[in-house]
């Protein structure tokens, strides 16, 4: 655990739906207009098992301190949520056509699914009239109904309930264990076709897609052995307002349907695959989990150093997670979201809660930019625009990938000609050489009023009822350039995959290599310890050993072959002495080509070097011209076998120096 005392969250120092931080001004549905997401954290109260953060007893606590938008403490009721997160606020702008997003995060067994849903299981009894422990979503619903009974006016109320499960994507209002697609389109972004969408005119309707969703959440955990607290849940709520009063309509400055959604969204736990008990089955799942809010982070960090939005050229991976995909609206897009950051105050958890205020303190920087859904075309027009920024910045991600892979390849890419025909050559032909696609986007018109950043989109979306000749052209252009981008992005992606698995090849062969010479340390440490153990230990090393007559030597444990003459005359080398150069070569050059042994400051090659070859004084055979680090790490193996197998007579017998230890100890301390 990290050295974490106290995690300390300063509250309120912007209210939800007030003047923002970005001095942006407020609309009638207190929204700003470039609004950030707001960050609200809440901390459960402790349960019986858990111990308090320590306090400033003892020695002072190191103290990390966060600001949000707000901060509710253990004591928060569930009924004070939707005002003290402005979740009202949200909702009014969801019924005025904006897209908004309320988003559970944190570890698990912080209180993500209490407060999204409280006990949504009572919602299926029949005499169910409210309750305490209502969470977010219920009330939630219950608001936009009361709301519209409150002002008379009429909106038809759709909703559908989905969950993403290891990547897969599930419907939860038709439980199947049939996955479900995730699509982009112009008009709707990405959006799940096949997902049920039921119509609710009633709150009893949404109150039993609720239940209904929830039933099948446990069910489909059950028939796919997974834990709900391991998927991510997304209830979404459609508002289509039709007609209203004049004043419900004022700041729309349209008379036609406004299209808002809300999106409920109840993230899998946040903590780290380390800390889940990960059988083979699990390792997948927790993997894939990690794969979205992996991706999520990624996502919210990039958002967030480019100043909140998908600007700046940086390219925003909303395509490699389908949470992020769903969620893009929500992210740097033109949806109002809010995330409610979940913590526990145990002691245990310090380290999840600092990790998901940091996380928290990051989503705070993201800048979206508010758009109401009201005219189709025009919506169309902003979810073009926004398609061909996120492909061109895509595009140039891409190609600075390619760009890498090329300069990687080398010589290999060089080498392929235009007559080759080969996949590799024809998508690095596209990208480095300027195939037609690659030509027609990056030197055609500049696409200034189509492809304006989300900075230059309109705050507020004008009448569409004028110029819809100038619309239409602008969705042929916009559509056009999309084709042109998807395309171009659809081959960079697969040559991008193409070289990542190609550089994934060589870094596992790498990592092999590594490993490879991680073991051959081992077997050099396991050696020395060997030799030591035969030597009589560190007490006998520190004296050195007897000068041998003739040549130094180091001895293999082969009992056909004791020892080794080296080359160079002088005293004998001690061979931990050559083992630990040996490490240190290998240590520095990742290279198993060398041993330099070093002696009486002298040094000599004993690898590659060619040693004479002698018979040894049994008149046995030869002793090999060149020894090798195998020849080392095998003899020592020889060694531990003979060992095992009760040898050491025999190696005693060899009169070697280094063998039969107590027999040297004995030799050396009487010496
Ligand atoms: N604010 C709270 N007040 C009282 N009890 C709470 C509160 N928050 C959470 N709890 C209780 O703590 C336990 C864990 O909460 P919950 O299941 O919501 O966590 P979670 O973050 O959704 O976990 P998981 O990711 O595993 O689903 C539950 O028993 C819940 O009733």
């Amino acid at each position: 655990m990290l050295g974490i005392r106290r995690v300390t969250v300063k509250k309120n120092f912007c209210r939800p739906g007030s003047r923002g931080s970005t001095g942006a001004t407020t609309t009638a549905q207190g929204v700003d207009e470039n609004d950030n997401i707001k960050v609200v954290v809440r901390i459960r109260p402790l349960n019986g098992r858990e111990v308090r953060l320590p306090g400033a007893k003892g020695a002072p606590p190191l103290t990390r301190t966060f600001a949000f938008h707000s901060c509710l403490g253990p004591g928060t009721k569930q009924a004070d949520v939707l005002r003290a997160c402005g979740i009202t606020q949200l909702l009014d702008a969801a019924l005025a056509g904006f897209n908004v997003t309320i988003m559970t995060y944190g570890q698990t067994g912080s209180g993500k699914t209490f407060t999204m849903s409280g006990r949504e299981d009572i919602l299926e009894m029949d005499d169910y009239n409210g309750d305490t422990d209502d969470g977010v979503v219920t009330r939630s619903v219950a608001y936009l109904y009361e709301t519209l009974q409150k002002r008379g006016s009429s909106c038809k109320f759709r909703a559908s309930y989905c969950e993403i499960y290891n990547e897969a994507l599930y419907d939860l209002l038709r439980w199947t264990k049939q996955q479900l697609p995730v699509r982009w389109e112009p008009a709707k972004g990405f959006h799940v076709p096949d997902l049920m969408v039921r119509e609710c005119p009633v709150m009893a309707t949404m109150l039993n897609v609720i239940s209904r969703g929830m039933q099948h959440r446990r069910m489909g955990s059950h028939e796919l052995n997974m834990e709900s607290s391991r998927s991510h849940s997304i209830m979404t709520v459609y508002c289509d307002t039709a007609a209203g009063p004049a004043s419900d309509r004022s700041s729309i400055g349209s008379s036609l349907s406004a299209m808002g959604k809300i999106s409920f969204v109840d993230l899998a736990g946040s903590e780290r695959v380390k800390d889940t008990k990960t059988s083979n089955g699990m390792l997948k799942e927790a993997g894939s989990i990690n794969k979205s809010l992996f991706t999520l982070g990624k996502v919210i960090s990039t958002l967030a150093d480019n100043g909140g939005a998908p600007g700046g050229g940086a390219h925003v991976p909303y395509r490699d997670s389908k949470l992020t995909r769903l969620l893009m609206d929500s992210l740097g897009g033109s949806a109002l979201a809010l995330m409610i950051a979940c913590c526990s105050p145990a002691a245990s958890a310090a380290e999840e809660t600092l990790s998901t205020l940091s996380y928290a303190t990051r989503a705070k920087n993201i800048r979206n930019w508010p758009v109401v859904q009201v005219d189709p075309h025009e919506a169309l027009v902003a979810a073009l625009k926004r398609e061909v920024h996120l492909l061109r910045a895509e595009n140039a991600y891409f190609r600075s990938q390619m760009a890498l892979s090329t300069k990687w390849s080398g010589a290999a890419t060089e080498a392929s000609t235009p007559s080759s025909g080969s996949p590799q050559h024809s998508r690095h032909s596209s990208f480095a050489e300027g195939g037609p696609a690659t030509a027609a986007v990056t030197e055609g018109p500049p696409p200034s009023a189509d492809a304006a950043s989300p900075s230059s989109a309109p705050k507020h979306v004008p009448r569409a009822a004028e110029g819809t000749v100038e619309t239409e052209r602008r969705l042929a252009q916009a559509q056009a350039m999309i084709s042109q981008y998807s395309s171009e992005n659809a081959r960079m992606a697969a040559a991008s995959e193409a070289a990542a698995s190609r550089r994934a090849l060589v870094d596992s062969d790498y990592k092999s290599a590594l490993d490879e010479v991680d073991w051959l340390k081992t077997r050099l440490e396991d050696l020395e310890t060997t030799i030591l153990a035969h030597s009589g230990g560190d007490s006998e090393r520190a004296v050195p050993p007897p000068a041998a007559a003739s040549s130094p030597t180091l001895l293999l444990d082969n009992p056909a072959q004791k020892e080794l003459t080296l080359p160079s005359e002088g005293a004998p080398i001690e061979p931990a002495d050559v083992l630990v150069e040996a490490v240190s070569v290998l240590g520095d050059s990742k290279a198993i080509d060398a041993v330099v042994i070093e002696a009486a400051g002298e040094s000599c090659d004993s690898v590659g070097e060619a040693a004479p070859a002698e018979e040894d004084s049994g008149g046995q055979e030869a002793v090999p011209k060149e020894m090798t680090i195998e020849d080392v790490v095998f003899s020592s193996e020889a060694e531990e076998a003979a060992a095992e197998h009760g040898d050491r007579e025999s190696e005693a017998d060899s009169g070697s120096i280094y063998s039969g230890s107590d027999a040297d100890s004995e030799e050396d301390s009487d010496g």
